[in-house]
């Protein structure tokens, strides 16, 4: 097959994709390339003055996206990528150059430039090849764009504002998606269509072709730095064609998964995996697993299907603490783990052999231990631990979602099916009812609400306002943050007193938290503090849209004119299609609480219902997007 040793060859390599855009994750998806995806943080504001031509403006933009997540992988002490790719997709007009729009207006400012007219789409793109030597990362970039003219129709008023209120405008370059509503209106296309979505995918195969087949070396003064290479197809390359010169190893990268296979203890005998037998070793093929035939196996279908095993060995580990143990003795054999955490050999060596493949542990002859990753987010000390999360996911997430079908027929959630209790009053009866569970839920919610705050907190400028209050704020994770990032804001955290008795073990430990306090209340009945901020952080998603327009109504009358609402939430795309994460939290949502997750439309129309104006949306990446507004 032509095209297999092309991607074949990023099989065996740990690719990351630095990129929020679900189109782009949909095209590389779709050609079977296994990547993560890890958006990158960087902010497009680099100078575009200065840049000669626009096209270097987007490849800029791709490489400091790309290199902004490998710095942060390899510094954060995640296991450093092979290759990180970033791209960049802007629309040119009348030597204008534009991006996502900001709101409504400049959606409409944008449509209306374009209308009639024919326009260029670049696309720019950075390959990011890593390397950690002594602890310092290495870089390689290769980059390149693409351009695809588009022509507009002639767009009258109407249609112009039909579309924008679709909603589909807001998060892509030019205000347009040419994938859904946007192609009606466009004329005419030339040149690749897919780069217009987000990805120059014919180009990037090419690319890759250059990089991993490269032709002999005196045909090279050939190829121009930025111009589209020289080989005009993929076809009929072969992996027997590879040039050892390429810049990744191939075969070496297959060398390293071997002597990692061969350290396996194999056995399922207690203490057999203190034995490396080299006899055993039987001769394999092909030991990167890379497919034969990768068009003819249901990889995506195989690894949903198996999605639920993975999430359930991640759950058993942290709840055995095996990662606290190996965070504290660096390399444990099999055996001493499972006597350690009093379970059996052969059961603990399966589990930390199924952890190693997951990429949670390291396995080497010495023995099994953390990865990187494993200590910043798994061990349940760690700063930035994800412990109480998974804890969470285990003991109350997992017996719901057990009840995912009877919650599909009945549309209702399931706590009574899951824990033998009605959950009349939500948050009381399902969270707070026993010291333990209500301990549990708060170390989950201070476990994301940590993950997500910094980029909550700095979604949107929120430098002039100076009092704020965090309505169901829990631990506070948020508030300090805020307070962090504007030193004259003042945070209060507003909760039920069943909360608010328990947050001072989620305190910050040196941390100058003295601007946010605490006040318990219950934001349905009682009087909501005076701020000139308020913030809802995953609350809003709990309730029915009645609970909703009472809560935002109380909120809206304790606001003066100028005052801003801050919604942090996973934001839905209008068509909810595209956003797996999110879409999977709504059902989340449905087994266990009367709410769902919404669409930034939908919250823009609540929102616009109270009297708050100017909704804008961030979506960060993160696992929780921001929704900012004012109030008129
Ligand atoms: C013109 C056009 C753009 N787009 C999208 C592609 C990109 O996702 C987006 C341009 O914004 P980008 O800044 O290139 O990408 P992004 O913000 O979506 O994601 P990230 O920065 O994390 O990589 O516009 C379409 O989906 N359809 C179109 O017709």
């Amino acid at each position: 097959m032509a095209l297999k040793p092309v991607l074949g060859k990023l099989g065996s390599k740990r690719v990351v994709l630095a990129s929020a855009s679900p189109r782009r994750q949909e095209i590389l998806c779709n050609v079977g390339l296994r990547f993560e995806v890890v958006p990158s943080w960087f902010k497009e504001t680099l100078e575009k003055s200065s840049f000669a031509t626009p096209y270097k403006y987007a490849i800029e933009t791709a490489k400091q996206k790309a290199l902004e997540v490998a710095n942060r992988m390899h510094v954060k002490h995640l296991r450093t990528p092979d290759i990180v790719i970033g791209a960049d997709t802007i629309v040119t007009v009348d030597e204008y150059i534009l991006e996502k729009p900001v709101d409504k207006q400049d959606a409409y400012r944008m449509l209306s430039r374009l209308s009639g007219k024919e326009h260029s789409v670049f696309t720019g793109v950075a390959i990011v090849h890593c390397n950690s030597k002594d602890n310092r990362l290495e870089t390689e970039v290769t980059d390149f764009y693409e351009e695809t003219k588009v022509k507009f129709a002639d767009l009258s008023e109407e249609l112009l504002w039909d579309y924008i209120h679709s909603g589909e405008p807001m998060d892509k370059a030019g205000g347009y998606g040419i994938q859904a509503l946007g192609g009606m209106l466009v004329e005419y296309v030339h040149g690749d269509f897919l780069n217009v979505v987000g990805f120059p995918l014919n180009h990037f195969c090419k690319k890759l072709v250059e990089l991993y087949y490269p032709p002999p070396k005196h045909t090279l003064h050939h190829i121009k730095h930025d111009s589209v290479p020289s080989v005009e197809t993929f076809e009929n390359i072969s992996d027997e064609e590879s040039d050892s010169s390429s810049p990744i190893q191939y075969k070496d990268a297959i060398k390293m998964d071997r002597s990692k296979l061969h350290s396996s203890g194999g056995g399922c005998s207690p203490g057999s995996s203190n034995i490396i037998k080299p006899n055993c070793m039987v001769p394999v093929e092909n030991w990167n697993g890379v497919m034969e035939n990768p068009d003819k196996f249901p990889s995506k279908i195989v690894e949903l299907l198996d999605g639920f095993r993975a999430s359930k060995a991640l759950f058993v580990a942290s709840k055995l603490k095996v990662f606290d143990l190996l965070k504290n003795k660096g390399v444990l054999q099999s055996v001493d783990v499972a006597n350690t955490i009093n379970a059996s050999v052969c059961g603990t060596e399966r589990l930390l052999d199924a952890c190693a493949a997951l990429g949670l542990l390291e396995k080497t002859i010495q023995g099994y231990s953390n990865t990187d990753s494993a200590n910043t987010y798994l061990a349940s000390d760690s700063e930035d631990s994800l412990h109480g999360y998974i804890i969470h996911s285990n003991d109350h997430l997992w017996p719901l979602f057990t009840h995912l079908e009877s919650a599909v027929k009945e549309g209702t959630m399931q706590n009574y099916r899951a824990f033998g209790k009605k959950s009349e009053n939500l948050f009381q009866d399902s969270y707070y009812q026993s010291m333990e569970v209500k301990q549990r839920f708060m170390a989950a919610m201070h476990s994301i609400a940590k993950l997500t705050a910094k980029d909550v907190a700095t979604a949107f400028d929120l430098s002039q306002f100076r009092s704020a209050c965090d309505l169901g704020g829990c631990t506070g994770a948020l508030a300090n943050e805020l307070v962090q990032k504007y030193p004259n804001l003042k945070v209060t955290v507003f909760d039920l007193p069943e909360v608010i008795a328990n947050v001072s073990h989620f305190q910050p430990v040196g941390q100058h938290t003295a601007p946010v306090t605490f006040t318990s209340g219950d934001f349905f009945k009682d009087n909501l503090p005076a701020a000139d901020l308020y913030i809802l952080s995953r609350i809003l998603h709990d309730w029915t849209d009645e609970k909703i327009h009472v809560l935002l109504s109380k909120i809206s009358a304790a606001c003066k004119p100028g005052c801003g609402l801050l919604l942090s939430e996973m934001v839905l795309d209008d068509e909810k299609k595209n956003r797996s994460t999110a879409l999977l939290q709504s059902l989340n949502m449905l087994v266990q609480t009367e709410g769902k997750e919404r669409s930034g439309s939908e919250y823009q129309s609540l929102l616009e219902h109270h009297g708050f104006t100017s909704v804008k949306i961030r979506l960060t990446g993160n696992l929780l997007d921001a929704i900012f507004c004012t109030k008129c």
